[in-house]
């Protein structure tokens, strides 16, 4: 709904009011269009002022109603009535104006903001355009090039950069409102005819093909298929190229085609799976809205190479104090200087001091003794990380929480080094760790819920979407991700190629294919891994193609038996110029090493489509999917889904893997997977899982409602 009142004896005072962030709900636009009519009709009223209850201008269309049919008066033409009222319409921007929160603004007359609120058009985010007149008007106040970066990236701007670009008229940091109505009444005579947007000329640009074609380029290579960023670009250049109403035609075409796609249901899933991973609970019942986080002002990282790095300029810019250590000097240095840099850099993006400040580094562990928590980055070895908790709880005073970053060793070996191992928890970070937003925080049987909550408390300061699982070799990421390397190996030994396998996975939305993305991160880090599970050794009298009872690809191995590591060794399941190059071309070598091999093992190459590569490699990543959720590693599909897209570069507009699972249908998930399966009845990753069989049989449900098949999971404390 809005409020109405009667300020300073002239001014109408709109107020949207639906907490927490005033969308604009079929209430509140039904309330905008009465509150504005008795405003427009009062004759003591000279001017308006739109605002936000309780310091949100407003956070856009009510997401929540896309999902039913409309209701209430639809936002074009209420936007269009406030643009052509008679009487100046001022927005008070404070807090956020966002989307259609955003639009709304651009049909008042006059936009003041605070400069700390957050202007943007973030649609593309949600699979859509900003349909509501943004894509017209917005190129008409800022111009067209601006319009294109903040439409497509759908990246926030302060009041004080919307100034700058002329998207506000003034900014305050005094009460915003107070200011929009001083505003109102300095305006309340000058008709508003020459400020509405919808009739300003776009500004010219010199050459107009060459820039949307650039942009059109960067959207395709940014997000590769998805639709909404091609049509932000499209919708602009209707607004450059077209009056008004024709580019409104254009702009609502291609709404219209967004709005009822695959893919704006998987992004708006994604936007509320984000929001909903931080309502954790564990198998004990205990809950994020019952459990109080410790508080965290120190904490220590162990352990400074690329993760304990990035971890240690998270944690400052978190504004918590840090104590950084290593045990070698000189990588000590380096390290100090590599975080220096990282925090001078990220200070100067975000127009602030770097808080250098708040960090001390060391080189021994004494420091340990003073602080809240630890986040030990070491090697990943179980022997190492055993004998640091062991000396963690030693030395550290009562109380402190002791966080591993491993990314799936099991917590609970490390836990039961401890003399109190209800305050182990791993804080599973991705490369690079200030950048990521994903945080895995994961629970062993005695985490304490309060542990948990602290952890996942501090992977919000730090700006991360933490989701909290439970604890498995791999945890839910990387034991994902197994079975999915797995078909990609043995699809190359069956007779394709990494180019191919990659170019299928990339067509599919992936920003690298598998062995691309396998030669950036290094061959050698699976490779030590098996080598520590034990796989690397051949049973007397088997094949090398199966160890420990499964089928098994020792492609991987070989390469780097060969000194193969991938981008660092110039060499790996491409070739680069040179080690460290980044350029990945066709390795003739590794066709000649894979029709060896094959050779050597009675294997007959055969063709290999597009189809079952992609089949084989997400359906068997989807298969361990359902595993996890059996297993109750996973609280729920949106778990994994939003591990997914925010670490393991799944394509947003697909939603996730079980979302993905679900457009692409139960059934037939479950059919191709029988069909591989029964093809390769010595890979157990593609039988596929029980839970999938049961929803099948139950009418394969939407995946908001898989929950209700979950077991209960039984208390481990
Ligand atoms: C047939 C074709 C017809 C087509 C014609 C259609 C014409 C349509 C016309 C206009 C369309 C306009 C499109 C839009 O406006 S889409 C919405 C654009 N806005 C956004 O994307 C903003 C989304 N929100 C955020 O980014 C953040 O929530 C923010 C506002 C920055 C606040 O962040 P924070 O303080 O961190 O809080 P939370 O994110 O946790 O949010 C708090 C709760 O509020 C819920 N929320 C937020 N925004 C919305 C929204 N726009 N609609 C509904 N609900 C929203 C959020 O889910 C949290 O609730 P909960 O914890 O219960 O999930």
């Amino acid at each position: 709904m809005a409020q109405y009142s009667r300020v300073s004896g002239t001014v109408g005072l709109i107020t949207l009011l639906n907490p927490p962030v005033n969308a604009l709900s079929a209430a509140v636009r039904q309330g905008i269009v009465d509150t504005l009519d008795k405003a427009l009709s009062d004759r003591k009223v000279k001017s308006v002022v739109i605002c936000g209850h309780n310091g949100k201008f407003c956070g856009g269309a009510d997401i929540r109603e896309f999902s039913s049919p409309l209701t209430g008066p639809p936002l074009i033409p209420l936007i269009q009535g406030v643009e052509s009222a008679a009487k100046p319409v001022v927005a008070a921007i404070d807090g956020v104006a966002l989307g259609g929160g955003l639009e709304l603004a651009l049909g008042c007359h006059y936009r003041i903001a605070h400069s700390k609120a957050r202007l943007g058009l973030p649609e593309v985010h949600l699979g859509l355009l900003p349909g509501a007149g943004g894509s017209q008007r917005l190129p008409r106040l800022i111009g067209v090039p601006a319009a294109l970066d903040l439409i497509t990236t759908g990246r926030h701007v302060t009041g004080a950069e919307a100034l700058q670009l002329g998207l506000v008229d003034k900014v305050t940091d005094r009460n915003t409102v107070d200011e929009a109505v001083k505003f109102a009444l300095s305006v309340a005579d000058q008709p508003p005819n020459s400020r509405r947007v919808s009739t300003f000329p776009c500004p010219r640009h010199p050459d107009l093909d060459a820039l949307f074609e650039g942009a059109m380029q960067r959207v395709r290579q940014r997000a590769r298929g998805a639709l909404a960023p091609v049509a932000c670009v499209q919708a602009i250049r209707a607004a450059a190229t077209l009056p008004y109403a024709q580019g409104m035609e254009r702009e609502r075409e291609l709404m219209a085609t967004l709005f009822t796609s695959g893919q704006a249901r998987a992004q708006q899933y994604h936007f509320f799976a984000q929001r909903a991973v931080g309502r954790w609970s564990m198998p004990s019942g205990a809950r994020w809205d019952t459990t109080k986080p410790g508080a965290v002002h120190k904490a220590m990282v162990i352990g400074l190479g690329t993760m304990g790095r990035g971890i240690s300029v998270a944690l400052v810019q978190a504004g918590v104090s840090v104590v950084a250590m290593e045990t070698n000097e000189k990588q000590l240095m380096e390290a100090k200087q590599a975080i220096s840099s990282m925090l001078e850099r990220g200070a100067k993006r975000r127009g602030v001091a770097p808080a250098l400040d708040k960090i001390r580094y060391s080189w021994n562990m004494e420091p340990a003794a003073d602080v809240d928590l630890v986040i030990e980055a070491v090697f990943e070895d179980m022997a190492l990380k055993k004998k640091l908790f062991q000396q963690l709880s030693a030395l550290c005073k009562p109380g402190t929480f002791l966080c591993s970053n491993t990314s799936g060793l099991d917590v609970d070996q490390l836990a039961s080094e401890t003399r109190h191992p209800e305050l182990v928890v791993g804080m599973h970070f991705f490369a690079p760790a200030h950048v990521m937003k994903l945080l895995e925080v994961v629970y062993g049987s005695r985490s304490s819920p309060q542990a948990v909550a602290t952890a996942m408390e501090l992977g919000k300061r730090m700006g991360k979407v933490s989701v909290a699982v439970g604890n498995c070799r791999g945890f839910v990421g990387n034991r994902m991700l197994k079975p999915y390397l797995e078909q990609a190996f043995f699809l190359l030994e069956e007779g394709t190629t990494p180019e191919f396998v990659d170019q299928v996975l990339e067509e599919f939305g992936f920003a690298m294919g598998v062995f691309r993305m396998s030669d950036l991160s290094g061959l050698d880090v699976g490779w030590r891994v098996r080598k520590a599970d034990g796989l690397l050794n051949v049973s007397e009298g088997h094949s090398a193609r199966i160890r420990q009872g499964c089928r098994y690809s020792p492609l991987g191995d070989l390469l780097c038996e060969q000194g193969r590591f991938g981008q660092k060794t110039g060499r790996g399941w491409y070739q680069y110029d040179k080690p460290g190059g980044r350029v990945a071309k066709p390795d003739p070598w590794l066709h000649g090493f894979l029709e060896k091999f094959r050779t050597q093992h009675g294997l007959v190459a055969h063709r290999i489509d597009h189809q079952e590569v992609l089949e084989r490699c997400l359906y068997a990543l989807m298969n361990e999917g359902f595993r996890i959720l059996e297993d109750g590693i996973a609280a729920g599909p949106e778990d994994i889904d939003v591990i997914y897209v925010l670490g393991y570069s799944w394509p947003p507009h697909r939603g996730g893997p079980m979302f993905y699972a679900g457009m692409v249908g139960l059934q037939k998930v479950l059919e191709r997977l029988e069909h591989y399966h029964q093809e390769h009845p010595d890979i157990p990753s593609l039988k596929p899982c029980n839970l999938l069989r049961k929803l099948v049989v139950n009418g394969s449900p939407p995946v908001h409602k898989w929950r209700e098949f979950l077991k209960k999971p039984q208390s481990q404390l």
